[in-house]
Parts: C-alpha cells; structure tokens; sequence
C-alpha cells in the first residue's frame, strides 16, 4: 500500500515501513495531485482533508495523529466509505501538563495561592477531566461545563456555562471546534461572556481558536487590562492577530499537546488503526520506539519548602515561559523584518524542542518527605523516597 503523511508525524518510517511505501509531505500545502495515489492518508490538524483533497483519489483510510478533528470532513468520508480514525486522548497529558505549568507560574508571579482559588473547566472529556482530578486533588475547587455530558449523564456535578463564569477565577477551555448541532462551540466565550468576566481572572484557552472571539478578547485587554489571558490556540492559525499577541500574557504557539509522549503516542494510535482497518498485525510497540529522557532524575531530598519544591519540579520537566519567549522573539523579529507571520507560527511548531511528560521524571526525597512527596505525585511526578 502507498502511505502518503505529513512530514510532521514522528517515527512515521519506523511504525508504518513495512506496511507500505511512505512519502511525507508538508501538510499546510498537501494537494489532490499529491495524494492522487495514496492508500492510506496520515495527517496531523493542519491539513484539510474534504472534497476537494480526496475526490479522485483511491485513498480508503484517513488517519489524523491529533486528538482534534474539526480539519476532517467527517461525513464525506462516511458517504464514500472511506475509514477515519484520529487518537484520542494521546496528547490529554500534554495538555494538563501546560495547564499547571501556566497556573504555577501565575501563582509565583501573582502570588496566589492554587488552593485557594476556583478554576471553571469548559469541556470535561480526555483533556478537561483529567484536568479536573489532578486540581481537585491539589486542593482548587472545580466547576465543570459539559452539556453534551450533562445531557447524557445528568445535570448533577456539572455547572451552567455563565454561572461557571461568575464564580470562577480560573477559566480553562478544553471543548473541540464544532460548527453545527444543539453545543457548537464556535464563539462559545464571546464578547459578552469576555466582558463579564471579574477583574483578575485567568483565562486559558488551549483547546482551538475559534472557541474564543479573539477580537472581543482584544477589545477587552485593550480598554482594561484587568485579565490575565493565556493563549495557545488562536483564530485564524498561523496567521494569528501579532497585536493580540503582545496582550495577552502567555502566547504559546498551539503547542499544548506538543510533548513527545503525546506525539509519539498519536503516531502509535494511527498505526494501530491502520492495522486494525487492513487487517495486519501489530508487530511495533511506542515502548520500544520511546527514547529515554534526556533529564531522568532530580533530587529535592533536603529541600523542605514545598511550594519552592514544586515550582522547581514542573520547571525541570516543562516551563511554559520558554514557549512564550520563543515566540514573542521569533515574532518580534519577522515583524521587524516585515516578513510574513505564517511560517514563523508553523516553524516554531515543526521546530519544538524535545519536552517530556512529568512522569518520566524521577524525583528524589528523603523519607521524612512525605507530605512533598504527596503533593508531587498529585501533580503527576513519580517520586523515590530514600537517602
Ligand atoms: N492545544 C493543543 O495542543 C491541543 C488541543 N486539543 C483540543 O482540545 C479539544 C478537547 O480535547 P479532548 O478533551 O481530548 O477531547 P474530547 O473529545 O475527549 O472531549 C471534548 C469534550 O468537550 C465537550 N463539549 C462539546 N461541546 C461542548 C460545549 N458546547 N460546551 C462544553 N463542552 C462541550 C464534549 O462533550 C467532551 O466531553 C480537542 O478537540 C482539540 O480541539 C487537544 C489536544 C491538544
Ligand atoms: O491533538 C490535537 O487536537 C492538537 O491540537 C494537536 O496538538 C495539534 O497538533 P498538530 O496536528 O497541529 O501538529
């Protein structure tokens, strides 16, 4: 079988060489003509995969190694048999991972404390429920928006979207882009819901751009800078708004879900799926692709402040700031040179560095440490308790 796929999947050739012949291809440019041929079709989010991409081609399984797939069109593949399978929860981890990165370095810079707050999930499923146990865990009060759940399982332990609102200081959205239907998410945060939100609140959205309205979020840092606005999704990828760029507090470049983990653990999905769909064996398991962590371990035996302890931990594994500071300067620098914004957005994504998920990293504490040891594991480190 012929296997056309974006150049940005890692470990393509190693999982699917001996299925077929592999040809990679950037994925914001892939045309009709270039998949003419292909059987299998391996995309990530960027590549728009409808009509115009499909028709005349003999492609007859579609994969997308992303958790998203507002870039599938979902019933044309349906109305030509075409088999589709994306990889949820792959990159869930990733995710909440960004979420405390951003919300511990709020707390230092803002001096707050996270147990003290409340934080208002929008969209309760791989990423926003995962979410929500390891910050109850942690001590923040969790409200939950999720209709479509709500709807299924019953209204109880789940809040009204403007009541969440209200009542939160923390707003992190989690639901996919969806256009149609009784929940679309187009807009959901909208101007209305943007300017009633309490001074100091923290808005994040790393769940797709066009959730929130980035021109009401604009108007609203521009006549109050009153929030605190995290950003990793944005309207109009890659040619995101510069200007909301440099007000928003935390721009990262749609990199949430970008940890090696993550990533590779969406290769291995679409791998199984394309197995599964041709009837083929599983022969290649992520466990003998992974590579070993660059940093393994770190040692906070002897260090008894906990909050200091922690803020070290979740910096060696992931700082969000780095991210920020890559793209404030990457962006910075093309806008002076008046080069287009773009490709400077899709480079700093096909370049990201390596970042792996807290569980690979061992921390070290002295027996005496068990309420840090504790509170590490509840943010998701593995802990070693010794001398
Ligand atoms: N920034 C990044 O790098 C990443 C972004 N994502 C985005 O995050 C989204 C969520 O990921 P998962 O939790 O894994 O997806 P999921 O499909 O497991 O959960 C989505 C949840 O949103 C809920 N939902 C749907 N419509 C809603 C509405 N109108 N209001 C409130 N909730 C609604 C659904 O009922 C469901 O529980 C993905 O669809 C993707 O677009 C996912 C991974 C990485
Ligand atoms: O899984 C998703 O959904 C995401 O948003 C991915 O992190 C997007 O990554 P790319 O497919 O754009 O590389």
């Amino acid at each position: 079988m012929h296997i056309v796929a974006d150049e940005n999947i890692p470990l393509i050739r190693e999982f699917f060489a001996e299925l077929g012949s592999i040809e990679t291809l950037p994925g914001r440019d892939m045309t009709a003509d270039q998949i003419r041929k292909a059987d299998v079709l391996l995309v990530r989010s960027i590549t728009r995969v409808n009509r115009e991409l499909l028709e005349g081609s003999r492609v007859k399984f579609v994969a997308t190694a992303t958790i998203g797939c507002d870039h599938i069109d979902l019933e044309y593949l349906n109305d030509n048999n075409i088999g589709f399978a994306n990889a949820p929860g792959c990159n869930a981890n990733s995710v909440v991972e960004y979420v405390l990165s951003v919300l511990t370095l709020l707390s230092d810079q803002e001096a707050f404390l996270m147990q003290d707050k409340t934080i208002g999930i929008i969209g309760a499923g791989n990423v926003g429920s995962r979410l929500q146990e390891r910050l109850s865990s942690l001590g923040l009060k969790v409200l939950v928006n999720d209709p479509p759940r709500a709807r299924k399982e019953g209204e109880a332990g789940f809040s009204d979207l403007d009541e969440l609102l209200a009542q939160s200081d923390i707003i992190s959205m989690h639901t996919p882009l969806i256009t149609e239907g009784d929940y679309p998410t187009v807009h959901l945060m909208n101007e209305k819901r943007i300017q009633s939100l309490k001074p100091g609140t923290v808005l994040i959205n790393s769940g797709r751009g066009d959730t929130l309205d980035n021109e009401a979020l604009k108007r609203r840092l521009m006549e109050s800078d009153d929030i605190i606005a995290v950003l990793d999704v944005w309207e109009n990828e890659p040619g995101i708004d510069h200007e909301l760029m440099e007000l928003v507090d935390i721009a990262t470049p749609h990199i949430a879900g970008y940890s090696l983990d993550g990533k590779l653990g969406g290769t291995e999905m679409v791998y199984q799926a394309v197995c599964q769909h041709f009837g083929l064996p599983v022969r290649k398991k992520l466990g003998q692709l992974m590579p070993e962590p660059a940093l393994k371990k770190i040692s906070l035996a002897g260090h008894a402040h906990r909050w200091w302890s922690t803020l070290t931990a979740v910096r060696a594994c992931y700082d969000v700031r780095n991210d920020d500071i890559a793209m404030r300067r990457a962006f910075g620098k093309a806008a002076r040179r008046k080069q287009p914004l773009g490709p400077v957005f899709d480079e700093l994504r096909r370049d990201y560095p390596v970042r792996r998920e807290f569980p690979t990293l061992k921390i070290q504490l002295k027996t005496n440490q068990k309420k840090l040891a504790d509170r590490l594991e509840r943010f998701g480190f593995s802990i070693r308790l010794g001398k």
